[in-house]
Parts: C-alpha cells; sequence; structure tokens
C-alpha cells in the first residue's frame, strides 16, 4: 500500500474526573491523533499516549510532535508499504521515541487491516472475541472514599481491581480494601514510589493475596527489582522499565519480573507488543495490556492487541465512559459485566464520532505525498 496522507491532530479533552497517580495528577489530556490514508482512500487512526508532560516517561505530546512530523512522516509518506511489520523496521536506525513511533505505526496497521477487509484483531493474529476487563483506580483522598470508589466498580462488574499506591498511602490502604473486599482480584501500581531499601515496607503486601504489585522501584531499573523479588511473595510486573523485547528477555532472565505489562506505545509498536508477547508466552510469563488513559483510539487498539492468547490476565481497557463524556468513536467502548465484546468491523472496528473528533480537536497539521507528475515521470 502507498501512504498518500497523513493528518495529525492536536486533541484537547477533559477527562470525567482526576486521576492520580505517583507522580501527578492528569484531567486535562493533550494529545495527538494521527490518520494515515492510502492510495485507495482508506484510512488509519493511530494515538499518541505521550501525555503534556514528561512525567510517565521522557516523551511528551511536542516532542512526539517533533519526532513524528520531522523524522517519521518523510521515511513512510509516498512510499509502499508491503506488511505494517515493516514500519518498524524502517524506524530502526532512529532511537527510543517509541510513543511517536508507535502513533504512526498503530495507523499503518489500522490501515492495513480495513484494506484487506480483516479486523485489527485478525490481522495481528488475534483469536478472543471478548476479552476481560480490570480497572485502575488513581490515588483517593482517604481509604473510606477508595473502598466506595472500588465497591462501584466491582458492583460495575470489572475483573480486576488495581489500585495506585505511593509512599504514606500504600500498606494501610490496601490492607482495610483487602478486608472490605475479600475475594476481588487485586493488585497495586507503585508507578517507581520505591526504592530497594523499602523492601521491608513491600514485604508488609505480601499476604494480602495481590496478583502482582506492577512497577515498584525506578522507572529504569531492572537490576533492583530482581533483588526485591527474592523477597517478595507478590508477583513483580514491569511496566516502566520494559521498551523493547529486549528489555524483556533481559528483565525475565534477571527474575525481575513474573509478569509483563505490555503498553503499545511504550513499547514502540502493535509488532514490538506481539513479539513480547510471543517471546512471554513461550517463557511462560502472563501479560496484560496497560492503559495510558487514551481515548477512543488507542483504546481500539489495546482492544486487538488483548484478542492475543497469552494476555490471561485483565487490562486496564475500561469502558469509554469511565474516562470521557463523549469519546471519538463510535460506538463508544462499552464493558458488560467485565468484559468487551471484540468489534468486528474491519481495522479498529469502531467508525470516528466526527462531531465529537472536530470539536477536540485544537489544531490539524496535513501532509501530503507529491502528486505523481509526468514531466519528471515519478
Ligand atoms: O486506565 C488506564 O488507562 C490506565 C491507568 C494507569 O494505570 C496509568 C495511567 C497513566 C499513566 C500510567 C498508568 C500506569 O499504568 O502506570
Ligand atoms: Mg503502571
Amino acid at each position: 500500500m502507498k501512504i498518500t496522507e497523513i493528518r495529525i491532530r492536536k486533541m484537547k479533552m477533559m477527562m470525567k474526573h482526576p486521576f492520580t497517580t505517583s507522580f501527578g495528577t492528569f484531567q486535562e489530556k493533550d494529545f495527538l491523533l494521527l490518520e494515515a490514508k492510502d492510495e485507495l482512500g482508506n484510512s488509519g487512526w493511530g494515538e499518541s499516549v505521550a501525555f503534556h508532560s514528561p512525567w510517565y516517561s521522557e516523551e511528551t505530546l511536542e516532542t512526539n510532535l517533533h519526532i513524528i512530523k520531522d523524522f517519521l512522516v518523510p521515511i513512510v509518506l509516498g512510499n509502499e508499504i508491503s506488511h505494517p511489520d515493516r514500519v518498524s523496521e524502517l524506524f530502526g536506525h532512529l532511537r527510543k521515541n517509541n510513543m511517536a513511533k508507535s502513533t504512526l505505526e498503530g495507523a499503518i496497521w489500522d490501515l492495513y487491516a480495513k484494506r484487506n477487509k480483516m479486523t485489527l484483531a485478525e490481522a495481528l493474529g488475534g483469536t478472543r472475541k471478548k476479552i476481560e476487563v480490570g480497572i485502575s483506580i488513581g490515588i483517593h483522598e482517604n481509604v473510606e472514599e477508595l473502598i466506595q470508589t472500588v465497591a462501584g466498580f466491582v458492583e460495575e462488574g470489572y475483573k480486576r481491581i488495581k489500585v495506585k499506591i505511593k509512599p504514606g498511602y500504600d500498606v494501610d490502604v490496601m490492607q482495610k480494601l483487602r478486608a472490605a473486599f475479600p475475594d476481588v482480584p487485586m493488585m497495586a501500581d507503585a508507578n517507581s514510589a520505591y526504592r530497594l531499601e523499602d523492601t521491608d515496607l513491600l514485604k508488609q503486601l505480601d499476604g494480602l493475596n495481590l496478583t502482582m504489585i506492577e512497577q515498584p522501584l525506578a522507572s529504569d531499573d531492572i537490576i533492583d527489582h530482581a533483588a526485591l523479588q527474592v523477597n517478595l511473595q507478590t508477583p513483580i510486573c514491569l511496566d516502566e522499565s520494559i521498551h523493547s523485547l529486549e528489555d524483556t528477555r533481559k528483565a525475565v532472565e534477571l527474575g525481575s519480573t513474573k509478569i509483563i505489562n505490555i503498553k503499545i506505545g511504550r513499547v514502540g509498536g502493535l509488532t514490538e507488543a506481539k513479539k513480547i508477547h510471543d517471546y512471554c508466552a513461550e517463557k511462560g510469563i502472563p501479560v496484560w495490556c496497560g492503559g495510558m488513559l487514551e481515548s477512543g483510539i488507542g483504546r481500539a487498539h489495546n482492544i486487538a492487541l488483548t484478542t492475543l492468547p497469552n494476555f490471561t490476565l485483565p487490562g486496564d481497557t475500561a469502558g469509554s465512559s469511565r474516562y470521557w463524556e463523549e469519546d471519538v468513536i463510535s460506538p463508544e467502548v462499552t464493558v458488560e459485566e467485565g468484559y468487551i465484546t471484540v468489534p468486528d468491523a474491519y481495522g479498529i472496528g469502531y467508525a470516528i464520532n466526527e462531531q465529537a473528533m472536530d470539536r477536540f480537536t485544537v489544531e490539524e497539521l496535513v501532509f501530503q505525498a507529491q502528486p505523481f507528475t509526468a514531466a519528471t515521470g515519478q
């Protein structure tokens, strides 16, 4: 397929409720969407999961915009791409900037699936017709409020509750939560808020029957996590530390992690995500799909990826209405009794809600391939 046009939209959406992690609070969401078109008029969509500020990783909306328009667009625009797996090879000589790469790669995966009249899930080799979903819950003012919030989501049927923790809001909170919900699958995500010296404190989480603790130590660490895991019964799941199949292999070989949270943007796209999935399947390491508070576009990509067989744990991809008054896709993503039904329309499987899309668009940039000119015979 030939990529004839790329449009980048700067988006601004207001989240229904503020979401607090150990590194900051989100409410206004500024991010990028990208649409890639082929010579037949098909269009594919991708989402940049980079945030406005570099607090989850070093990438931001503006660094993504710079990398995409000045480096990535020139590589694909006007060119033939035989298969989306080729895109990460074409980007291979450019270091890191995984979320930027993933934005364009994701749009090309969607385009490829639509062009070949299959769902994105099928294009990736996924088989599940519905996926199990969990929910990630931010830091609350106090435990009583948190328990009320959790009760609501348990009632809605979410299959696993993930709670954000940070120093001073951890053992006591998790103990009270476990007491209130003895049988609910539960886990904690520290977003890198602890150090190896906190081992004794983290050991107090053992015995609460948590399915895992996500990224307790530094965002770039795999050494200390291995040392911590030796002293911890609760399985460690890495998020921030994993950017590639190579990172995954090293962390698994070192014993730093027993479960992997795969985020498409963090690992540079669906092709790399699939490689990590396959490697983990071979090694007996379960994986699940993390979330980045995405709009419907990114959410749809997460759903498609989660149809692969080794996504055996519920992910963070909740329904659209958990985040947004109105989403940019139609229909919106809905959760019924803890499941999302994988859409069967081609590509990402959801149509664009044009009105909402335009309303939340702050700026649009358009890049077109040079038109065919008889004079140069190009
Ligand atoms: O609901 C979601 O999309 C996931 C929420 C979440 O946990 C999260 C949100 C923003 C940044 C990092 C994380 C994380 O998984 O660590
Ligand atoms: Mg996380």
